[in-house]
Protein backbone atom coordinates (compact mmCIF):
# COMPACT_ATOMS: atom_id res chain seq x y z
CA UNK A 1 0.00 0.00 0.00
CA UNK A 2 1.42 3.59 -0.82
CA UNK A 3 1.16 6.44 1.41
CA UNK A 4 -1.98 7.63 -0.62
CA UNK A 5 -4.10 4.30 0.00
CA UNK A 6 -2.80 4.13 3.36
CA UNK A 7 -4.35 7.58 4.34
CA UNK A 8 -7.21 6.84 2.68
CA UNK A 9 -7.55 3.24 4.14
CA UNK A 10 -7.40 5.26 8.16
CA UNK A 11 -9.52 7.94 6.93
CA UNK A 12 -12.29 5.50 5.66
CA UNK A 13 -11.95 3.47 8.88
CA UNK A 14 -12.22 6.59 11.10
CA UNK A 15 -15.09 8.20 9.34
CA UNK A 16 -17.19 5.01 9.14
CA UNK A 17 -17.15 5.06 12.81
CA UNK A 18 -17.22 8.93 13.02
CA UNK A 19 -14.19 9.77 14.62
CA UNK A 20 -11.90 12.55 15.35
CA UNK A 21 -14.26 15.27 14.12
CA UNK A 22 -13.39 19.04 13.53
CA UNK A 23 -11.50 20.02 16.72
CA UNK A 24 -11.00 16.73 18.70
CA UNK A 25 -8.55 16.14 20.84
CA UNK A 26 -6.80 13.32 20.73
CA UNK A 27 -3.99 11.40 22.96
CA UNK A 28 -1.76 9.39 20.65
CA UNK A 29 -0.10 6.25 23.52
CA UNK A 30 2.87 6.41 21.64
CA UNK A 31 5.67 3.54 22.75
CA UNK A 32 8.40 5.13 20.67
CA UNK A 33 7.92 1.79 18.48
CA UNK A 34 7.74 2.36 15.00
CA UNK A 35 3.37 1.06 15.15
CA UNK A 36 2.87 4.12 17.02
CA UNK A 37 5.53 6.51 15.80
CA UNK A 38 3.68 5.59 12.08
CA UNK A 39 0.60 6.04 14.00
CA UNK A 40 1.38 9.53 15.53
CA UNK A 41 2.97 10.75 11.82
CA UNK A 42 -0.55 9.40 10.00
CA UNK A 43 -2.73 11.22 12.08
CA UNK A 44 -1.31 14.44 11.22
CA UNK A 45 -0.94 13.87 7.86
CA UNK A 46 -4.50 12.73 7.66
CA UNK A 47 -5.41 15.90 9.41
CA UNK A 48 -3.95 17.95 6.29
CA UNK A 49 -5.40 15.42 3.99
CA UNK A 50 -8.82 16.27 5.97
CA UNK A 51 -8.37 19.71 6.01
CA UNK A 52 -9.22 19.44 9.78
CA UNK A 53 -7.70 20.74 12.74
CA UNK A 54 -7.88 17.97 15.83
CA UNK A 55 -5.35 18.29 18.25
CA UNK A 56 -2.85 15.99 19.08
CA UNK A 57 -0.82 15.20 22.41
CA UNK A 58 1.49 11.99 22.91
CA UNK A 59 1.63 9.98 26.05
CA UNK A 60 4.27 7.24 27.22
CA UNK A 61 4.50 5.40 30.22
CA UNK A 62 7.66 3.50 31.28
CA UNK A 63 7.24 0.02 32.97
CA UNK A 64 10.86 -0.68 33.84
CA UNK A 65 10.99 -3.77 32.40
CA UNK A 66 13.54 -2.85 30.16
CA UNK A 67 17.27 -1.17 31.39
CA UNK A 68 16.92 1.16 28.54
CA UNK A 69 13.24 2.43 28.91
CA UNK A 70 14.10 5.67 30.52
CA UNK A 71 16.49 6.82 27.66
CA UNK A 72 13.58 5.88 25.32
CA UNK A 73 10.66 8.11 26.92
CA UNK A 74 13.43 11.40 26.91
CA UNK A 75 14.57 10.40 23.23
CA UNK A 76 10.53 10.12 22.45
CA UNK A 77 10.08 13.74 24.57
CA UNK A 78 12.37 15.15 22.02
CA UNK A 79 11.10 14.33 19.32
CA UNK A 80 7.25 15.29 20.15
CA UNK A 81 8.45 18.61 21.21
CA UNK A 82 9.94 19.04 18.00
CA UNK A 83 7.07 18.50 16.51
CA UNK A 84 5.42 21.39 19.03
CA UNK A 85 2.95 18.80 20.48
CA UNK A 86 2.51 18.56 24.42
CA UNK A 87 3.85 15.26 25.90
CA UNK A 88 3.22 13.46 28.90
CA UNK A 89 4.52 10.57 30.63
CA UNK A 90 4.57 8.40 33.96
CA UNK A 91 6.69 5.67 35.38
CA UNK A 92 5.42 2.65 37.01
CA UNK A 93 7.80 -0.48 38.55
CA UNK A 94 6.13 -3.13 36.63
CA UNK A 95 8.06 -6.21 37.67
CA UNK A 96 7.23 -5.48 41.05
CA UNK A 97 3.65 -4.45 41.04
CA UNK A 98 3.63 -7.58 39.23
CA UNK A 99 5.12 -9.55 42.08
CA UNK A 100 2.75 -7.85 44.71
CA UNK A 101 -0.52 -8.70 43.06
CA UNK A 102 0.84 -11.93 41.26
CA UNK A 103 -0.37 -11.20 37.68
CA UNK A 104 1.95 -11.31 34.43
CA UNK A 105 4.17 -7.93 33.70
CA UNK A 106 2.07 -7.68 30.42
CA UNK A 107 -1.05 -7.81 32.61
CA UNK A 108 -0.33 -5.38 34.79
CA UNK A 109 1.66 -3.51 32.25
CA UNK A 110 -1.69 -2.95 30.83
CA UNK A 111 -3.69 -2.51 33.40
CA UNK A 112 -1.76 0.66 34.40
CA UNK A 113 -1.28 1.91 31.29
CA UNK A 114 -4.58 2.18 30.32
CA UNK A 115 -5.71 3.43 33.82
CA UNK A 116 -3.34 6.36 33.73
CA UNK A 117 -3.96 7.44 30.25
CA UNK A 118 -7.48 7.60 31.10
CA UNK A 119 -6.82 9.79 34.04
CA UNK A 120 -4.28 12.04 31.81
CA UNK A 121 -6.60 12.01 29.30
CA UNK A 122 -9.61 13.26 31.69
CA UNK A 123 -7.38 15.97 33.57
CA UNK A 124 -5.62 17.43 30.07
CA UNK A 125 -9.35 17.55 28.74
CA UNK A 126 -8.88 14.80 25.29
CA UNK A 127 -11.69 12.95 23.83
CA UNK A 128 -10.10 9.92 22.44
CA UNK A 129 -7.11 8.10 23.04
CA UNK A 130 -5.54 6.38 20.34
CA UNK A 131 -3.60 3.32 20.05
CA UNK A 132 -1.60 1.65 17.10
CA UNK A 133 -2.93 -1.96 17.10
CA UNK A 134 -2.87 -3.28 13.58
CA UNK A 135 -4.30 -6.08 11.17
CA UNK A 136 -1.47 -8.29 12.27
CA UNK A 137 -1.71 -7.69 16.14
CA UNK A 138 -5.95 -8.48 15.54
CA UNK A 139 -4.65 -11.70 13.90
CA UNK A 140 -2.36 -12.43 16.68
CA UNK A 141 -4.80 -11.49 19.41
CA UNK A 142 -7.62 -13.64 17.88
CA UNK A 143 -5.30 -16.95 17.79
CA UNK A 144 -4.12 -16.30 21.40
CA UNK A 145 -7.74 -16.61 22.76
CA UNK A 146 -8.37 -19.50 20.45
CA UNK A 147 -5.07 -21.00 21.69
CA UNK A 148 -6.17 -20.51 25.71
CA UNK A 149 -9.93 -21.74 24.66
CA UNK A 150 -11.76 -18.93 24.46
CA UNK A 151 -15.61 -19.04 23.56
CA UNK A 152 -17.15 -16.97 20.61
CA UNK A 153 -16.74 -13.25 22.40
CA UNK A 154 -13.00 -13.95 22.57
CA UNK A 155 -12.58 -14.37 18.85
CA UNK A 156 -14.22 -11.02 17.67
CA UNK A 157 -10.94 -9.21 18.10
CA UNK A 158 -10.36 -5.95 19.18
CA UNK A 159 -13.07 -2.74 18.26
CA UNK A 160 -12.16 0.19 16.31
CA UNK A 161 -13.37 1.86 19.05
CA UNK A 162 -13.10 0.18 22.73
CA UNK A 163 -15.80 2.23 25.25
CA UNK A 164 -14.83 0.61 28.13
CA UNK A 165 -13.09 3.31 29.60
CA UNK A 166 -14.23 7.22 30.99
CA UNK A 167 -12.55 8.26 27.39
CA UNK A 168 -12.96 5.90 24.25
CA UNK A 169 -9.67 3.90 23.18
CA UNK A 170 -9.49 4.35 19.44
CA UNK A 171 -7.82 1.54 16.89
CA UNK A 172 -7.19 3.98 13.59
CA UNK A 173 -5.13 1.18 12.23
CA UNK A 174 -6.89 -2.16 12.33
CA UNK A 175 -7.15 -2.19 8.56
CA UNK A 176 -3.83 -1.67 7.40
CA UNK A 177 -0.53 -4.36 7.77
CA UNK A 178 2.37 -3.98 9.95
CA UNK A 179 4.26 -4.28 6.56
CA UNK A 180 2.56 -1.14 5.13
CA UNK A 181 3.45 0.48 8.65
CA UNK A 182 7.03 -0.12 8.20
CA UNK A 183 6.95 1.02 4.55
CA UNK A 184 5.50 4.28 5.24
CA UNK A 185 7.67 4.67 8.06
CA UNK A 186 10.35 3.68 5.70
CA UNK A 187 9.35 6.32 2.53
CA UNK A 188 8.73 9.08 5.45
CA UNK A 189 12.10 8.46 7.49
CA UNK A 190 10.73 8.42 10.74
CA UNK A 191 13.35 6.90 13.87
CA UNK A 192 11.99 4.43 16.45
CA UNK A 193 12.81 2.62 18.98
CA UNK A 194 13.41 -1.14 18.70
CA UNK A 195 12.17 -3.38 21.63
CA UNK A 196 14.88 -5.82 22.59
CA UNK A 197 12.35 -8.19 23.95
CA UNK A 198 10.33 -8.28 21.01
CA UNK A 199 12.07 -11.32 19.45
CA UNK A 200 11.61 -12.86 22.54
CA UNK A 201 9.68 -16.29 21.85
CA UNK A 202 9.69 -16.93 25.62
CA UNK A 203 6.44 -14.54 25.34
CA UNK A 204 3.73 -15.61 24.18
CA UNK A 205 2.70 -13.08 21.77
CA UNK A 206 6.36 -13.01 20.24
CA UNK A 207 5.54 -17.24 19.84
CA UNK A 208 2.50 -16.36 17.91
CA UNK A 209 3.91 -13.58 15.94
CA UNK A 210 7.38 -15.19 14.86
CA UNK A 211 6.62 -18.95 14.70
CA UNK A 212 3.15 -20.11 14.48
CA UNK A 213 1.41 -17.24 12.03
CA UNK A 214 4.63 -17.75 9.21
CA UNK A 215 3.76 -21.66 9.98
CA UNK A 216 0.20 -20.69 8.69
CA UNK A 217 1.06 -18.59 6.17
CA UNK A 218 3.22 -21.51 4.39
CA UNK A 219 -0.50 -23.07 4.16
CA UNK A 220 -2.08 -20.11 3.45
CA UNK A 221 -0.58 -16.87 2.30
CA UNK A 222 -3.56 -14.41 3.48
CA UNK A 223 -4.24 -16.00 6.42
CA UNK A 224 -3.71 -13.30 8.65
CA UNK A 225 -6.80 -11.85 5.88
CA UNK A 226 -8.44 -15.18 6.56
CA UNK A 227 -8.70 -14.55 10.65
CA UNK A 228 -9.15 -11.00 10.53
CA UNK A 229 -12.50 -12.29 8.64
CA UNK A 230 -13.69 -14.70 11.00
CA UNK A 231 -12.96 -12.21 13.97
CA UNK A 232 -15.25 -9.66 12.11
CA UNK A 233 -18.07 -12.61 11.03
CA UNK A 234 -17.96 -13.81 14.58
CA UNK A 235 -18.96 -9.92 15.93
CA UNK A 236 -22.05 -9.82 13.84
CA UNK A 237 -23.33 -13.10 15.05
CA UNK A 238 -22.15 -12.63 18.91
CA UNK A 239 -24.31 -9.53 18.82
CA UNK A 240 -27.43 -11.23 17.65
CA UNK A 241 -26.93 -13.95 20.08
CA UNK A 242 -26.34 -10.91 22.81
CA UNK A 243 -29.17 -9.21 22.14
CA UNK A 244 -31.40 -12.34 22.13
CA UNK A 245 -29.97 -12.85 25.40
CA UNK A 246 -30.73 -9.66 26.45
CA UNK A 247 -34.40 -9.97 25.56
CA UNK A 248 -34.62 -13.58 27.13
CA UNK A 249 -33.09 -12.01 29.97
CA UNK A 250 -35.94 -9.48 30.64
CA UNK A 251 -38.72 -11.72 29.83
CA UNK A 252 -37.74 -14.60 32.14
CA UNK A 253 -35.48 -12.99 35.36
CA UNK A 254 -37.08 -11.33 37.61
CA UNK A 255 -35.05 -9.09 39.93
CA UNK A 256 -35.11 -8.65 43.71
CA UNK A 257 -33.47 -6.43 46.00
CA UNK A 258 -30.40 -9.10 46.78
CA UNK A 259 -31.41 -11.70 44.56
CA UNK A 260 -32.27 -12.57 40.87
CA UNK A 261 -34.87 -15.84 39.93
CA UNK A 262 -35.95 -17.70 37.08
CA UNK A 263 -38.22 -20.25 36.22
CA UNK A 264 -36.24 -24.03 35.59
CA UNK A 265 -38.53 -25.15 32.71
CA UNK A 266 -38.71 -21.64 31.10
CA UNK A 267 -34.55 -22.07 30.86
CA UNK A 268 -34.86 -25.36 30.18
CA UNK A 269 -36.90 -24.55 27.14
CA UNK A 270 -34.13 -21.72 25.63
CA UNK A 271 -31.18 -23.64 23.65
CA UNK A 272 -27.98 -24.03 25.20
CA UNK A 273 -25.98 -21.13 23.83
CA UNK A 274 -28.75 -19.18 25.48
CA UNK A 275 -28.56 -20.75 28.52
CA UNK A 276 -25.28 -20.26 29.16
CA UNK A 277 -25.03 -16.63 28.26
CA UNK A 278 -28.13 -16.30 30.53
CA UNK A 279 -26.87 -18.11 33.60
CA UNK A 280 -23.28 -15.37 33.16
CA UNK A 281 -26.00 -12.72 33.18
CA UNK A 282 -27.70 -14.15 36.40
CA UNK A 283 -24.21 -14.42 38.28
CA UNK A 284 -23.12 -10.95 37.02
CA UNK A 285 -26.65 -9.78 38.24
CA UNK A 286 -24.62 -10.50 41.67
CA UNK A 287 -21.50 -10.24 41.69
CA UNK A 288 -20.25 -8.07 38.40
CA UNK A 289 -16.78 -9.71 38.55
CA UNK A 290 -17.44 -12.99 38.32
CA UNK A 291 -16.82 -14.95 35.39
CA UNK A 292 -17.99 -18.17 34.74
CA UNK A 293 -15.53 -20.81 33.88
CA UNK A 294 -16.80 -23.82 31.54
CA UNK A 295 -16.90 -26.54 34.23
CA UNK A 296 -19.27 -23.76 36.19
CA UNK A 297 -20.93 -23.71 33.28
CA UNK A 298 -21.51 -27.44 33.14
CA UNK A 299 -22.58 -27.62 36.56
CA UNK A 300 -24.99 -25.30 36.14
CA UNK A 301 -26.59 -26.20 32.94
CA UNK A 302 -26.75 -29.51 35.11
CA UNK A 303 -29.50 -27.72 37.64
CA UNK A 304 -31.58 -26.78 35.02
CA UNK A 305 -32.22 -30.52 34.10
CA UNK A 306 -33.10 -32.41 37.08
CA UNK A 307 -36.39 -31.35 39.14
CA UNK A 308 -34.21 -31.91 42.37
CA UNK A 309 -33.49 -29.49 45.32
CA UNK A 310 -29.99 -28.45 43.95
CA UNK A 311 -27.74 -25.61 45.90
CA UNK A 312 -24.40 -24.66 44.29
CA UNK A 313 -21.42 -22.31 45.48
CA UNK A 314 -19.00 -20.03 43.06
CA UNK A 315 -17.01 -17.92 44.99
CA UNK A 316 -19.35 -14.97 45.95
CA UNK A 317 -22.40 -16.32 45.05
CA UNK A 318 -24.70 -19.24 45.79
CA UNK A 319 -27.91 -20.52 43.44
CA UNK A 320 -30.77 -22.93 44.70
CA UNK A 321 -32.61 -24.70 42.79
CA UNK A 322 -35.86 -25.92 44.26
CA UNK A 323 -39.03 -27.07 41.71
CA UNK A 324 -39.59 -24.58 39.52
CA UNK A 325 -37.59 -21.88 41.28
CA UNK A 326 -33.62 -20.96 40.73
CA UNK A 327 -32.45 -17.96 43.06
CA UNK A 328 -29.20 -16.38 42.90
CA UNK A 329 -27.81 -14.50 45.66
CA UNK A 330 -24.79 -12.98 47.21
CA UNK A 331 -23.57 -15.99 49.94
CA UNK A 332 -22.86 -13.43 52.39
N1 LIG B 1 4.80 2.09 26.98
C1 LIG B 1 3.76 2.56 26.29
N2 LIG B 1 3.36 3.84 26.45
C2 LIG B 1 2.31 4.34 25.75
N3 LIG B 1 1.60 3.61 24.88
C3 LIG B 1 1.96 2.33 24.68
C4 LIG B 1 3.06 1.74 25.36
N4 LIG B 1 3.18 0.45 24.96
C5 LIG B 1 2.20 0.25 24.06
N5 LIG B 1 1.46 1.37 23.88
C6 LIG B 1 0.32 1.56 22.96
O1 LIG B 1 -0.43 0.37 22.92
C7 LIG B 1 -0.39 -0.19 21.60
C8 LIG B 1 -0.33 -1.67 21.67
O2 LIG B 1 0.72 -2.11 22.48
P1 LIG B 1 1.69 -3.22 22.00
O3 LIG B 1 2.59 -3.58 23.10
O4 LIG B 1 0.88 -4.27 21.33
O5 LIG B 1 2.45 -2.36 20.90
P2 LIG B 1 3.75 -2.67 20.03
O6 LIG B 1 3.51 -3.82 19.13
O7 LIG B 1 4.90 -2.71 20.95
O8 LIG B 1 3.69 -1.30 19.16
P3 LIG B 1 4.83 -0.24 18.94
O9 LIG B 1 5.51 -0.66 17.65
O10 LIG B 1 4.18 1.09 18.83
O11 LIG B 1 5.73 -0.34 20.15
C9 LIG B 1 0.85 0.44 20.96
O12 LIG B 1 0.75 0.43 19.58
C10 LIG B 1 0.80 1.83 21.55
O13 LIG B 1 -0.17 2.64 20.89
Amino acid sequence: MNVKELIRTINHTLKSHNLFPENSRILVACSGGPDSMALLYLLQDIATHRHTTYKIGVAIVDHCIRPESKEEVLWLQHQVEELGLPFYSATFDVPRLSKEHKKSEETIGRQVRYQWLNEIAQSEGYDYISVAHHKDDQAESILAHIIRGSGLNGLTGMSVVQSEYAIPVVRPLLDVTKEDLLAYIGTKHISYCVDSTNEDVRYQRNRIRHRIIPELEAVNPAVVDAIVRLGSSVNEDVMVISDLTSRTFDKLVSIGDDEVRISRRALRQEPLAIQRRLWQRLVSTIDSDLTLTSAHQEQLLDIVNTGEKKTFTIKSIKVIAQCDTIKVYCKH
